[in-house]
């Protein structure tokens, strides 16, 4: 992305929730951001992810510039291109873990491919509860099948927003290394946001963000040193 700012509301009241922010991605990379509340993480996934539109500036998914997509031509973007995993595992309760990994493709996205879904559900080791409900399944199996619904597209890049906050440690690591997996098995790009020092530390790059900008990055970052940037950057 180039440039980019976003401005919620108008007037005295507006908020510049990001402010000229320009970043590139590496495919086939795992980047992490982290910045205090109310930096501009979220809105900057977003903003990435096509979810929502910058005021100002572009942004691009591979040769695509999102900006200058009609609205219907941008939910095809999100529906196929675009792979998300959030806090919440947002499953459907009465479909099968199947189902779930599937919906992508039932919405629209495309046919499905037996021997990717094979390989995607062996990856996240769920080949055994298919037939479940996501309701009989652990947080850490939850967002491993909502991890598989991401993947189902094959898509250019997968969004995390703090996708291992509602976890405990122990599963939280089994999810990380599973995105780190992930990533070095297929090439697949992760954009994660995360307040955890140790969630950020399964990144090849962590991102600083800071009242809207470009606070630094850091390349193999090790949870210590993560933690003495986040102290130095404010309030976690
Ligand atoms: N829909 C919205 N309308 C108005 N202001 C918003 C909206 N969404 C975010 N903001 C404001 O934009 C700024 C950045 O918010 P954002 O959620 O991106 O930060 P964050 O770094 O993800 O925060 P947190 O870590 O607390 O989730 C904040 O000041 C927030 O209040």
């Amino acid at each position: 992305m180039s440039s980019v700012s976003k401005v919620y509301g108008s007037g005295p009241g507006a908020v510049t929730a990001l402010d000229g922010v320009s970043i590139s991605l590496s495919p086939g990379t795992f980047t992490a951001v982290m910045g205090p509340s109310g930096s501009g993480k979220s809105t900057f996934l977003q903003c990435a992810a096509g979810l929502d539109r910058p005021t100002s500036g572009s942004v691009r998914l591979g040769e695509t510039e999102l900006s200058s997509l009609r609205e219907r031509e941008l939910t095809e973007v999100r529906r196929s291109r675009v792979g998300f995993v959030f806090q919440a595992y947002n499953l459907v309760p009465s479909l099968t873990v199947r189902q779930n990994i599937e919906l992508p493709l039932l919405l629209g996205a495309g046919a499905t491919d037996p021997g990717w879904l094979e390989h995607v559900v062996a990856t996240v080791g769920l080949a055994d509860r298919l037939d479940s409900r996501p309701s009989e399944l652990s947080g850490g199996q939850q967002q491993r099948v909502a991890i598989a619904r991401a993947l189902i597209t094959r898509p250019d890049a997968v969004f995390a927003d703090e996708p291992t906050g509602a976890l405990d440690t122990r599963t939280a690591r089994q999810v990380l290394g599973l995105l780190r997996s992930v990533v070095d098995s297929t090439r697949q790009t992760v954009l994660m946001v995360t307040h955890d020092p140790l969630a950020a530390s399964f990144a090849d790059r962590v991102v600083f963000l800071a009242d809207g900008r470009l606070a630094g990055a850091l390349e193999a970052p090790s949870p210590a040193v993560v933690a003495e940037r986040m102290t130095r950057l404010g309030e976690w």
